[in-house]
């Protein structure tokens, strides 16, 4: 279990190595504050801007300045597409964005499939595959186009792997394409509901369309990636918009092929840490395999007087995740066979 860290104890000895910021769910839409669908979660659509705003701020005037930054998806709310503003306030979050020191990792969630197709994605500011490392005489950790998933090395011996997990899904594609018949099969086939939204009365709810999984492909290549960095002893952080693991989470919001993602990683060591967002709860799990899931608290349901984003420092030992506003501090160690 990971500890709470106490603020009274004496400076930590182990090497401190790096730091990265961590943030979800900004949802931003010029409108007034709303509700999730349950309606018992506020929404601050307007506020949420202001929220990465002053994020950004906290980032750049860091002591120590954390080397980049990870945005777990759904940077702009679904609602902007009937307001005709994606395009707008997509800008107006990148000009934020633009006044961080650090390059940007973006990872794509539901609401960047409501305003944009993936083809728009892949041609726009949110793509940032073009921080991606590429190992040398090892073509099998070169990701597929297509998916958008990558891996970076922001300090030696320790590689991030984002993850597309909308590979499978129905949203963002176009509805004629083999593609799109081949994940609504999948997702009929777990969803009887005429609202393929609605999780009632399913045995596994996370069979609903504002979620999606990891193609086969997508998997074999997590795991060719894994393999290399278990050969050369990385350590890994895997990102994703959706969380995989049901401790961390609720059952509503995981990845469709949760268990498949699980058993990839689990067949590797490398693996510490597993960041996601989409739920706006937050939640935290420690896996029997010592991995330690994380799903951030959103920022669009983070009233004006809170805050919600992080910064991991990254130890020789652990992780500690340094929390703000509605974001918990955690101490998470490593498994032994890693040290
Ligand atoms: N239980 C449900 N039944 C039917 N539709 C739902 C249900 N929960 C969510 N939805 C719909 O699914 C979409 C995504 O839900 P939302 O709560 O906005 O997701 P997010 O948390 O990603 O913002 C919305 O269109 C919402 O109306």
């Amino acid at each position: 279990m990971a500890e709470e860290p106490d603020p009274e104890a004496p400076r930590d000895s182990s090497e401190w190595l790096f730091s990265f910021g961590v943030i979800a769910d900004i949802q931003y839409a010029d409108l007034e504050d709303g509700y999730n669908f349950q309606r018992n979660r506020r929404r601050y659509y307007r506020h949420s801007l202001r929220h990465l705003q002053s994020a950004i701020e906290e980032w750049n005037k860091e002591g120590i300045v954390p080397c980049c930054v990870l945005q777990l998806g759904d940077v702009i709310d679904g609602y902007n597409a009937q307001c005709k503003t994606s395009e707008k306030s997509l800008e107006l979050v990148m000009d934020a964005f633009q006044l961080l020191q650090v390059p940007v990792h973006h990872t794509w969630g539901n609401h960047e499939f409501y305003n944009f197709s993936r083809d728009y994605l892949t041609n726009s500011k949110l793509n940032t595959k073009f921080l991606e490392d590429r190992i040398i005489h090892h073509p099998e950790t070169v990701p597929s186009e297509n998916y958008y998933a990558y891996h970076f090395v922001p300090f030696p011996e320790f590689r991030f792997i984002l993850l597309d997990a909308y590979d499978l899904s129905i949203l963002g594609i176009d509805q004629s394409s083999p593609r799109y018949q081949q994940c609504l099969k999948i997702l009929k086939e777990h969803n009887p509901n005429a609202e393929l939204n609605s999780p009632q009365g399913l045995c596994e709810p996370q069979f609903v369309q504002f979620n999606g999984g990891f193609s086969q492909d997508q998997l074999n290549w997590l795991n060719d990636v894994l393999k290399f960095s278990d050969t050369n002893q990385e350590k890994v952080v895997i990102v994703s918009h959706i969380p995989i693991y049901p401790e961390a989470s609720d059952s509503v919001c995981l990845a469709w092929n949760y268990r498949e993602a699980l058993e990839v990683i689990w067949s590797h060591k490398c693996v510490v840490c597993f960041l996601a967002g989409h739920t706006h709860d937050g939640g935290y799990s420690e896996d029997p395999s010592g991995v330690h899931h994380v799903d951030l608290e959103g920022v669009i349901e983070t009233a004006p007087d809170s805050q919600a984003f992080g910064t991991v420092h990254v130890y020789s030992d652990k992780m500690v995740l340094k929390g703000r506003g509605r974001v918990p501090d955690r101490i998470m160690n490593y498994k032994k066979e890693l040290l």
